[in-house]
């Protein structure tokens, strides 16, 4: 397992991620890719589910064509090694608690979760979501690990990462390349895939106290004093422009909803859901002219 350069690590503290190639080696990952495919052809990879909040009651939709496991499944477990000896090793969540100590990353098997996700083509994508939604999730840093040989332009399944106001990036799943970003505060979905396409993903949780605190949560908007320019500064940094992000980017998350459920009737409470909670933001006036300015600040439009 590789290093985080002093360059990444400044990309992941100014940014909120950064990206490491050829990050496992690319024997280990190939053994991580091999034992994913033997789990998905013994029918081991379940259905992905995405989860929604609508009228208060969180609801179940199923995307279509990606498939997943959970590490903490012992059946999943004791069919692949390389993979058990990583969900086991705390060498990842080391490795990243002594580079961003500030992070407080918790160490164990309890405070992490290990998926293993299979695309199958086919328009498989996700829509605009956070790893980290708010609370009680727990989940800090992100780690995507892509296991894509040969992948190229025009296969799709890029990640595209979406940092507050900023323009877009998109990023390809190749082989061996670890993707970091703060769960908490890094919008992003994942485009329409041709080709089957392997991915793992490792969310690590902080220490109660240090993620999703009062201030993450909650919107300080007696900002009458600050300029713009320092509010948006502050959000860009801050876990509570979540409060602001489906009102902000409405049209991005319809439309990327609509990529990934395709024609499956789950699309319309889905949309549903997003429009509620976007409807609720706009009938606070003052947080519907925030989002009306902040908007119109967006560096991608
Ligand atoms: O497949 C990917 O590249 C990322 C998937 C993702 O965003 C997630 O599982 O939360
Ligand atoms: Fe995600």
């Amino acid at each position: 397992m590789k290093g985080v350069e002093e360059e990444k690590v400044g990309e992941m503290r100014e940014r909120g991620f950064c990206v490491i190639d050829e990050f496992m080696g690319r024997e280990r990952a190939r053994r991580m890719r091999d034992e994913i495919s033997m789990l998905k052809e013994m029918g081991k990879l379940t259905p992905n589910k995405v989860q929604f909040s609508l009228n208060g009651r969180i609801e179940h939709f199923t995307k279509p064509n990606i498939y997943e496991a959970d590490m903490h499944d012992p059946s999943i477990r004791e069919h692949v090694t390389e993979l058990t000896e990583l969900f086991f090793s705390d060498e990842m969540v080391q490795l990243l608690q002594e580079t961003f100590p500030e992070l407080h990353l918790k160490l164990g098997t309890r405070a992490r979760t290990l998926k293993l996700q299979m695309n199958a083509g086919q328009g498989g994508c996700f829509p605009l979501h956070y790893d980290n939604p708010g609370r009680p999730n727990m989940r800090k840093v992100t780690c995507l690990l892509y296991l894509n040989e040969g992948w190229k332009e025009g296969d799709g399944g890029e990640l595209e990462l979406v940092p507050f106001l900023g323009k877009p990036v998109v990023i390809e799943p190749i082989m061996d390349r670890m993707v970091l970003f703060r769960s908490d505060l890094l919008l992003h979905r994942v485009l329409p895939n041709k080709e089957a396409r392997y991915c793992l993903t490792i969310w690590i949780d902080a220490e109660e106290g240090h993620v999703n605190r009062d201030e993450d949560v909650m919107l300080k908007i007696s900002r009458k004093e600050e300029s713009i320019e320092s509010v948006v500064e502050q959000l860009r940094r801050s876990p509570s422009q979540r409060a602001l992000s489906r009102a902000i980017y409405d049209q991005e998350y319809k439309q990327s909803i609509l990529d990934c459920m395709q024609t499956s009737e789950e699309v319309k409470p889905m949309i549903a859901a997003h429009e509620l909670h976007v409807a609720a933001t706009h009938a606070n006036a003052t947080l519907s002219s925030l989002v009306r300015l902040l908007a119109s600040l967006r560096e991608d439009v």
